[in-house]
């Protein structure tokens, strides 16, 4: 596995609290792929696996639409040679469970069975296309089944029990499928498009060796079943890469309790600590949406004025690629402003805010949804890293509805183009690799060109 990673620049540390840590030996620009790994085993939701192969998990398109497997009918494929690796890796012994509607009756369960059925085979010294350091890593993982909640320890006795009994393994033990389900618990992703909505479900070891931060300076992307690993802000040899395992616009209370319960850590971040040299402003992100509801609070009052103060500060940073340090001291003085001025958010107005976004986009009164537009992505710049997709995604569909906008005239085209300049730019760190990714990119650029057209008549 170390030497794995270390053809990619990374390597693994071994850490008192985390166990292990990814750490850089080169320096990563903003927008670098890290590292691409497969799967060892990943699967589409059920509401997607008409629409997505059950191998690569790529989308079908009109001209090669999805084959089913003829005699289970319940699993589709983009070709037969998706359908043949798919046969040798797992079908050929789930088909009759899916025929006999014996199938998985959950996700956990429908991972267990393809992921033992690999390590059977693997323990049975059975070749893999060279995939045994995707097994060596995936049998460190942590499982944390002494920490896991005794309801689902049952739960996983239940399938463990269920799928030994059917599956017949020469090596696999029922001890070894609820580790096995302990480490999908703590480690498995859930696998999302270029817009972020969730398709599928994945075993992906080397991905596991990421830890957790509440400001991570790492993103998970996908192309299909693989999974790409980018950095977002450039990173120094010698620095930890994180992830982020929970929406980073959580409150800090919700953040901590999902990472104790799901992840069995308590998070020591940049921004839930404080012995970091930037953590002052991080930990004031929290402040800002936490605060205590009183009479001073001004929760929501002159939205426009702040939108404006913090558009006009942050936006240039994301267009002129300026260093970390001025953008997180840039951020560091709009935050205290706001505090100061008591000005504070919170998070469930964030979620109706965007719903009445995407309402008034769906009824198409573009000039009501460039302000909330704006609100919402001034928040957002406050609460996620600059180059992230969520922002990255806002500022696409912010740019449409001023293209769209036509009571705001010429104005209304040339923020149209600057909007869309700067979700051209994080789009170029977020979306820069897999053609799905790609494709949104390419979508940005067709709109900025006819933008463009539009104000040199
Ligand atoms: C997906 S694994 C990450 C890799 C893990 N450190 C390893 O060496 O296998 C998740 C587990 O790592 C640990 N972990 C991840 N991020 C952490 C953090 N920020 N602080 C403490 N522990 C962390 C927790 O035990 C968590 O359940």
């Amino acid at each position: 596995m170390e030497s794995f990673l270390s053809q990619y620049g990374i390597s693994l540390k071994e850490d008192e609290q985390k166990y292990r840590s990814i750490i850089s030996n080169k320096i990563f620009l903003a927008g670098s792929t890290i590292i691409i790994s497969y799967p060892l085993a990943s699967f589409p939701l059920s509401t997607f696996n008409k629409f997505r192969c059950d191998q690569c998990l790529k989308t079908s398109n009109d001209s090669t639409p999805l084959r089913t497997c003829s005699k289970c009918q319940c699993v589709y494929y983009c070709s037969r040679s998706c359908q043949k690796s798919s046969w040798v890796t797992h079908h050929k012994w789930l088909c009759s469970n899916y025929t006999k509607s014996k199938g998985a009756e959950d996700n956990d369960e429908e991972m267990l069975n393809r992921v033992s059925i690999l390590i059977d085979k693997f323990l049975n010294d059975e070749k893999l296309d060279n995939k045994g350091y995707l097994f060596e890593t995936f049998f460190q993982l942590m499982t944390h089944r002494n920490d896991d909640h005794v309801m689902n320890l049952i739960k996983f006795e239940r399938i463990s029990t269920k799928v030994h009994e059917i599956l017949k393994f020469k090596k696999v033990t029922k001890d070894d499928l609820i580790n096995h389900l302990c480490r999908f618990h703590c480690n498995n992703f859930t696998i999302h498009d270029s817009q972020l909505f969730i398709y599928g479900e994945g075993t992906y070891p080397i991905g596991s060796l990421f830890n957790h931060s509440c400001r991570p300076n790492a993103i998970v992307m996908y192309d299909g079943a693989i999974q790409i690993i980018k950095c977002i802000q450039d990173i120094s040899i010698g620095d930890e890469i994180n992830i982020s395992y929970v929406d980073v616009a959580l409150d800090r209370a919700t953040r901590q309790k999902l990472l104790r319960e799901k992840y069995f850590f308590k998070c020591q971040c940049p921004r839930c600590s404080s012995d970091e040299p930037h953590s002052g402003i991080l930990t004031k992100i929290d402040q800002l949406i936490e605060g205590e509801e009183c009479e001073t609070t001004k929760q929501g009052s002159n939205n426009e004025e702040i939108t404006t103060l913090i558009l006009s500060n942050l936006l240039p940073h994301l267009k002129n690629n300026t260093t970390k340090t001025d953008y997180i001291n840039s951020l560091y003085e709009i935050i205290s402003t706001l505090l100061e001025q008591n000005h504070l958010f919170y998070i469930s107005s964030l979620s109706s805010t965007t719903k009445l976004f995407y309402d008034q986009i769906d009824l198409k009164r573009w000039n009501q949804s460039t302000t909330l537009g704006k609100y919402i992505l001034s928040i957002y710049l406050l609460i996620y890293p600059r180059y992230h997709p969520i922002i990255a995604l806002h500022l696409f569909t912010l740019g449409k509805c001023y293209w769209n906008d036509i009571t705001g005239g010429f104005e209304s085209v040339k923020e149209a183009i600057n909007i869309l300049e700067c979700a051209k730019k994080v789009l170029n760190i977020t979306h820069n690799e897999g053609d799905e990714n790609k494709d949104v990119i390419k979508q940005v650029n067709d709109l900025l060109i006819m933008a463009k057209k539009e104000v040199s008549y």
